[in-house]
């Protein structure tokens, strides 16, 4: 049976990036240890996205992450992924199974609505996403979703992973921890820090803190 990823920072890559850059902010966050990198690209070049998705690929492999395909189920299963993102607008999930088989990941966006949420869980998803938990400087145009939304899918849909998304910091993530979410995904605070390892790392002791809390 899949293995359920353990909670922690979800690295979504920043659209647009050249190779050798995209590769270089990739393995910085890697090197933290992280539980998953989403590539992220909008471009519809498909052979560079083919390209990239290949080359992260092998450098998750190599650092025990796994690697998610944003919109594409296709290039997922080409580039032996671990799993596919899906929005609303991005293909069925019933479809995205048949594809890629029991053994991988799929996750949905399900923004602030959870009638849509129940509907993925019914439909075999791993995770959902939620979001934008705080205005996203990538995606100024996204919804907001309550946090109550993250609570209520960790209590009623226990066989779902829940991730939060959309402007996303250091400094205000401890609350969506708080309220239940497994993963916080993260383009712009974590790919424009200083130091992306450093930025990835400091991530990670949050969910180490809060599994520490509630221990105690
Ligand atoms: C983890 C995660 N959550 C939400 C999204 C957004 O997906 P979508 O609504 O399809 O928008 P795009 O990212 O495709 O522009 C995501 N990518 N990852
Ligand atoms: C893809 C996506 N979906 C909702 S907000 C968002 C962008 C998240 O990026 P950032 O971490 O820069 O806000
Ligand atoms: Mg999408």
């Amino acid at each position: 049976m899949l293995k359920r990823p353990r909670p922690g920072l979800y690295a979504v890559t920043p659209d647009g990036l050249e190779t050798p850059r995209l590769l270089m902010l990739a393995e910085a966050a890697l090197a933290a240890g992280i539980p998953l990198l989403q590539y992220r690209d909008k471009s519809g070049d498909d052979a560079r996205r083919r390209e990239q998705a290949t080359a992260l690929r092998a450098l998750c492999r190599r650092h025990g992450t796994r690697l998610i395909i944003n919109d594409d189920a296709a290039l997922a299963r080409e580039v032996d992924a671990d799993g596919v993102h899906l929005g609303g607008e991005d293909g069925d999930l019933a479809a995205a199974r048949a594809l890629l088989g029991p053994d991988k990941l799929i996750g949905t966006s399900c923004y602030a609505d959870f009638a849509r949420t129940q509907a993925a869980a019914a439909a075999g998803v791993n995770y959902v996403a939620f979001g934008a938990m705080y205005a996203s400087p990538t995606k100024p145009q996204a919804p907001r979703a309550p946090f109550n939304l993250v609570t209520r899918a960790r209590q009623e849909l226990p066989g779902v992973q829940v991730a939060a998304i959309g402007g996303i910091t250091l400094d205000n993530a401890a609350p969506v921890i708080a309220a239940g979410a497994q993963f916080i995904a993260v383009i712009t605070d974590l790919f424009e820090a200083p130091d992306v390892t450093a930025r990835a790392a400091a991530y990670q002791r949050l969910f180490a803190e809060s599994a520490a809390h509630e221990l105690s």
